[in-house]
């Protein structure tokens, strides 16, 4: 999970992943969100470097039952914040078993803090189904525009082939790994990592409620969901 990004388009002063939504965290509604919807064992919170025993602190009571919850520092980038927590998980791995023991591997945005249940699990059905990168996304619904460094419109791509994409993205472990391996630069999402080894990404349905939470109305609006829904982090899909 990354989530060790500044958050200056939220512009709270504090990293995005430390602000606090109703009682908890970003960071602890994602982590409890993915332990909560059953198909997540365990999780890699990458956070900045000096948040770490904050981290470690919030995140002490989910590691309950089986669930493993580690917690890493980030990078510059969000690219160089997964290839950490990756790191993290294979030394953990190497640690432990010598072997890799997770057919699955998600890489969940702590940004997308009210992620359903059913998209997460959708993600990871599909990959256990045989697709090695699965992306969750959403139709778009505004016509979108292709424009120059002047701003001015230059192509109006078909809507209908357009998707927004959300997380978590999942992947089959040896596939995200060599993705990873061979990435020079940045990209915004993992799939696009997996695409440039001319692999197939398949996409599920995503969820409203898994939107980004970048700005301060994301958040209001984020707040407003959870005002409508007090007692739980929303698990279904609406
Ligand atoms: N160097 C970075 C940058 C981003 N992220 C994480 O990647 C997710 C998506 O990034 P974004 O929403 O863009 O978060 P920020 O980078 O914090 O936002 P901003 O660009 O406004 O500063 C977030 O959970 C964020 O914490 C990260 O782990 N490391
Ligand atoms: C990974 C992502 O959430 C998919 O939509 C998105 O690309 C992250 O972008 P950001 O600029 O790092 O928020």
């Amino acid at each position: 999970m990354p989530a060790a990004g500044s958050g200056v388009r939220l512009g709270a002063g504090i990293p995005k992943a430390f602000v606090e939504l109703g009682d908890r965290t970003m960071l602890e509604r994602s982590v409890a969100g993915l332990l909560a919807s059953g198909v997540v064992d365990d999780v890699v919170a990458v956070v900045p470097d000096d948040r770490v025993d904050e981290a470690e602190s919030l995140l002490s009571p989910l590691r309950v039952g089986r669930h493993v919850v580690v917690v890493t520092t980030g990078g510059a980038e969000r690219t160089d914040s997964v290839r950490n927590g990756l790191a993290a998980l294979t030394t953990a791995h190497d640690a432990a078993t010598g072997a890799a023991v997770y057919d699955v591997l998600l890489v969940h945005d702590a940004a997308r803090c009210l992620t359903p249940a059913g998209s997460i699990r959708r993600v990871v059905e599909a990959v256990r189904a045989g697709e090695a990168a699965v992306v969750p996304v959403l139709p778009v619904v505004d016509t979108v525009k292709q424009v120059d460094a002047a701003g001015h419109v230059v192509g109006t791509p078909d809507r209908a082939a357009l998707r927004a994409v959300q997380t978590p993205q999942g992947f089959a472990p040896d596939v995200l790994l060599a993705a990873y391996d061979a990435a020079g630069d940045v990209a915004t999402d993992d799939a696009g990592l997996v695409e440039r080894l001319g692999r197939r990404v398949a996409t599920v349905q995503g969820a409203a409620l898994a939107f980004k939470i970048t700005t301060a109305d994301d958040r209001a609006l984020a707040e407003f969901h959870l005002r409508s829904r007090p007692t739980a982090q929303p698990q279904e899909d609406p």
